[in-house]
């Protein structure tokens, strides 16, 4: 369903994406790890078309964005929904008027609004908090809260960015408990970018590892796919998980 085709991304003379290829199916939980740097979020922006590639191409359910009028490409991007380390959420709004920014801006008419920005808040269960002020709020329930408006437009993806890169361990198990819950009840195919080996582990089926812009390698999330990432990457894994930079040997 998400396909990029040889892309490469260069930011003034810097080569941040070189000639990456990858393919992610419908209803998967897909993680993408690596070293700080190695050209994660870069990448994963380019799904929903934030940023471009100089070269080569990204396919959405069959249609090749860079064929397509920016009309469609706007039109896309609202079932592609992303989801950032730092909740992106607006201060001075309430919890229930950030779950609804996504309503307004793609014209849902407002008696329509309500019933959805509760049902999404239900669905990450803090319907409670709704007239709560971000600042009120946990790091934990931030990142729910952007979860629900991210969910709000009934997207088929969710891309997420390092998205419990900021919280304690509990808090991590809660978020990734909401994301789980989603894949499953929801279908939504999930992306998610993380330097955490544990994260990806907890959720992912298959898993990228990036090095220095460039895809490392490409397993399935099991004993044997693990270990063979372990011991093909020469100590990255091991690397990652020490807090040491993966792309020094
Ligand atoms: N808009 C930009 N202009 C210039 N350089 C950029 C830009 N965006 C990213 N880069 C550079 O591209 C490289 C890859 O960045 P990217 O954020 O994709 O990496 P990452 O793997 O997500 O790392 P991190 O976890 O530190 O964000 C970095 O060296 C970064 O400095």
């Amino acid at each position: 369903m998400i396909t990029l085709h040889n892309v490469s991304k260069q930011f003034e003379s810097f080569e941040a994406i070189k000639d990456v290829s990858l393919s992610i199916k419908s209803g998967e939980i897909y993680g993408i790890i690596g070293a700080s740097g190695a050209g994660k979020s870069t990448l994963i922006r380019m799904m929903n078309y934030i940023e471009r590639p100089d070269e080569g191409s990204v396919v959405i359910d069959g249609e090749a964005l860079d064929q397509v009028k920016h009309k469609r490409i706007r039109h896309i991007r609202q079932s592609l929904a992303m989801v950032f380390q730092g909740y992106n959420l607006v201060g001075n709004k309430t919890v229930y008027d950030n779950v609804a920014v996504p309503l307004e801006l793609s014209k849902v008419p407002k008696r329509d609004r309500a019933e959805r920005v509760l049902e999404s808040l239900r669905f990450v269960g803090l319907e409670t908090l709704k007239n709560q002020y971000p600042g009120q709020l946990s790091g934990g329930q931030k990142q729910r809260v952007a979860i629900a408006r991210a969910l709000v437009n009934n997207p088929s993806v969710l891309l997420c960015d390092e998205p419990t890169s900021s919280l304690d361990p509990n808090t991590t198990a809660e978020v990734l408990d909401v994301l789980k819950r989603i894949n499953e009840r929801l279908g939504v195919t999930i992306v998610i970018v993380s330097h955490e080996m544990e994260v990806i582990k907890s959720l992912c089926q298959r898993v990228t590892v990036m090095a220095d812009g460039q895809v490392y390698d490409t397993v399935e999330n099991n004993p044997t796919g693990v270990q063979h990432m372990e011991h093909s990457a020469a100590g990255f894994v091991e690397r990652l998980r020490s807090g040491g930079d993966a792309n020094d040997s």
